[in-house]
């Protein structure tokens, strides 16, 4: 099996100005480990994107947060995946729960963005993840399954193997409350499962599983000792130029 490298990606959602996102990615520049190391990701919103590409150093890359998932047409106020490809972003945010539960966003548009981010070369980080309802009912395993059913259906085993899978218990994001390292873990091996049930094992070993929600300095290198975290995707605490190397470092030692 190949070492999955591991994965730190900053989701900045609707935070930064111009001139705040440049003082950002000067101070991290330069600074975060090199690739064959860590991919350090900053998803930023899609007006910032070309901005933050011009100035992206060897080893830091931008995604975006959402791409509506047609080629082009008359959506007012959406950006098309060739538009996020041309102005140079690497990978896409697909399906945050921010997105499902204030935008509507179903599994099916899931689906179509998945099939969208593969067909224009860029590198989905499809997100899934409970809320604390199915959580206490004992059905985070069956909302889950669900979720990745629908989000690679019709994404043959080449692409899927590229895709990075973030879980995001939707009552540990921005809530300060954290999975616990352990079930965070449990949880990701379920959904490594799922992924061996659609394409096998061998890919469901491939595939880089990150953990979302409440991520702080403090707590990134418990999380990271864990077998099947490969990463994390962090919302409130990378916005701190300092924390996200701090997150970028821990993983380079995972
Ligand atoms: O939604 C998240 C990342 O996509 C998590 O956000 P917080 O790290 O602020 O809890």
């Amino acid at each position: 099996m190949n070492k999955r490298i591991p994965v730190i990606a900053a989701n900045w959602k609707m935070y930064k100005t111009k001139d705040e996102a440049l003082e950002f990615i000067f101070a991290v520049n330069g600074n975060v480990p090199e690739r064959s190391q860590v991919e350090s990701i900053i998803c930023a919103p899609a007006i910032l994107l070309n901005l933050l590409v011009k100035r992206e150093g060897e080893h830091l890359r931008i995604g975006a947060q959402n791409m509506h998932y047609a080629d082009e047409g008359a959506f007012t106020g959406e950006n098309s995946p060739a538009q996020v490809k041309t102005a140079g972003a690497d990978y896409i945010l697909i399906g945050h729960s921010e997105r499902r539960s204030y935008f509507g966003e179903t599994d099916k548009d899931v689906n179509l963005k998945m099939q969208a981010a593969f067909k224009y070369d860029l590198t989905p980080i499809l997100c899934v993840g409970e809320q604390l309802a199915d959580r206490e009912s004992h059905q985070t395993k069956h909302v889950l399954d669900a979720q990745l059913e629908k989000a690679f259906d019709k994404i043959d085993a080449s692409k899927a193997v590229k895709t990075i899978i973030a879980y995001e218990p939707v009552w540990a994001i921005g809530t300060g409350k954290t999975a616990t390292p352990e079930m965070a873990n449990d949880t990701i091996k379920e959904v490594r499962a799922k992924v061996a049930d659609l394409y096998g094992s061998e890919i469901a070993q491939s595939v880089r599983i990150l953990y979302g929600g409440s991520v702080k300095p403090n707590n990134i290198h418990e999380l990271l000792k864990e077998s099947d975290i490969d990463g994390a995707l962090i919302g409130g605490a990378a916005l701190e130029s300092n924390n996200f190397l701090v997150f970028t470092d821990a993983a380079s030692k995972k």
